[in-house]
């Protein structure tokens, strides 16, 4: 489903991203860890068009994305979830959801098109919302919600575009203690139908409920790149992880 081949960025000399090759199978839930300043979010930008690797490949299905701008891989079935910059929190969480869906579907000039499409748009908006537990707060103004409810309603943005593979960067940053069980449960639902999930997270709990596989991070590079049993019994990841608790 997505693919990369030998991925890198580099800085100079420095390589941020070092040869990173990894596959996400269709419905597989990956998680990536890996300590502070190991070139996750480097990644990220990587395979979502943020930045241009240095070299290596991109595949989305059969596709080589890795020339293609962000909205391009988007179209392409390829979401990230949305910064919190870009929620408007004097709107209601419904229009919020309806603009993304808006914003993903494109308009339509014609009159007698509009009102059946809009009613669709409002349609799929519920519909995400319904996903991520938010059905009860749709008309409550965004800049209201709980760390916990953000998080959610930047997934259900996300959803608003359909996405077939879907980029999770630290979902539970913020969230307090008592939230995180039902979030987990909301990321849970997000593979099936074919659908996958790469998700970087700090939290081991969570990517340990969550993922199929896990993929270790350390200087850029790859260091595993398993199943968590085998992963977390890695003597490699636990000395990359020296000092830190895994
Ligand atoms: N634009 C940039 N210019 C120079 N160095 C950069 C740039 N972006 C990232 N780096 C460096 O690349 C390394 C990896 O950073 P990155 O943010 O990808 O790591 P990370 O694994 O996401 O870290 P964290 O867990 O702390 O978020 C760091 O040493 C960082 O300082």
């Amino acid at each position: 489903m997505l693919a990369a081949h030998a991925l890198s960025w580099r800085i100079g000399e420095v390589a941020i991203v070092d040869e990173v090759t990894f596959e996400l199978a269709a419905g597989e839930f990956l998680g990536m860890i890996g300590p502070n300043g190991a070139g996750k979010t480097s990644l990220f930008n990587l395979i979502t068009g943020v930045r241009r690797p240095s070299g290596g490949r991109i595949l989305l299905g059969d596709r080589d994305v890795a020339a293609l701008p962000p909205y391009r891989r988007a179209r392409l079935g390829l979401g990230r979830t949305f910064q919190a910059s870009s929620v408007f929190g004097s709107l209601p969480v419904r229009e919020n959801v309806r603009l993304a869906v808006q914003a993903y579907r494109g308009g339509s000039m014609r009159l007698w098109r509009r009102a059946a499409a809009d009613r669709e748009v409002v349609a799929a908006a519920d519909a995400a919302l319904d996903r991520v537990g938010l059905a009860h707060r749709g008309d409550a103004l965004a800049g209201t919600l709980a760390h916990g409810e953000k998080r959610k309603l930047e997934i259900a943005l996300l959803l608003a575009g359909e996405p077939r593979v879907l980029l999770l960067d630290e979902p539970m940053a913020g969230v307090s203690a008592e939230d995180v069980p039902e979030l987990v449960e909301v990321i849970r639902s997000l593979t099936g139908a074919g659908r996958s999930v790469l998700m970087v997270e700090h939290h081991m709990d969570v990517i340990l409920q969550l993922a199929d596989r896990i993929a270790v991070l350390h200087h850029g590079a790859l260091l595993a790149c398993d199943t968590p049993q085998t992963v977390m019994a890695n003597p490699t990841v636990q000395e990359a992880y020296l000092g830190e608790q895994l």
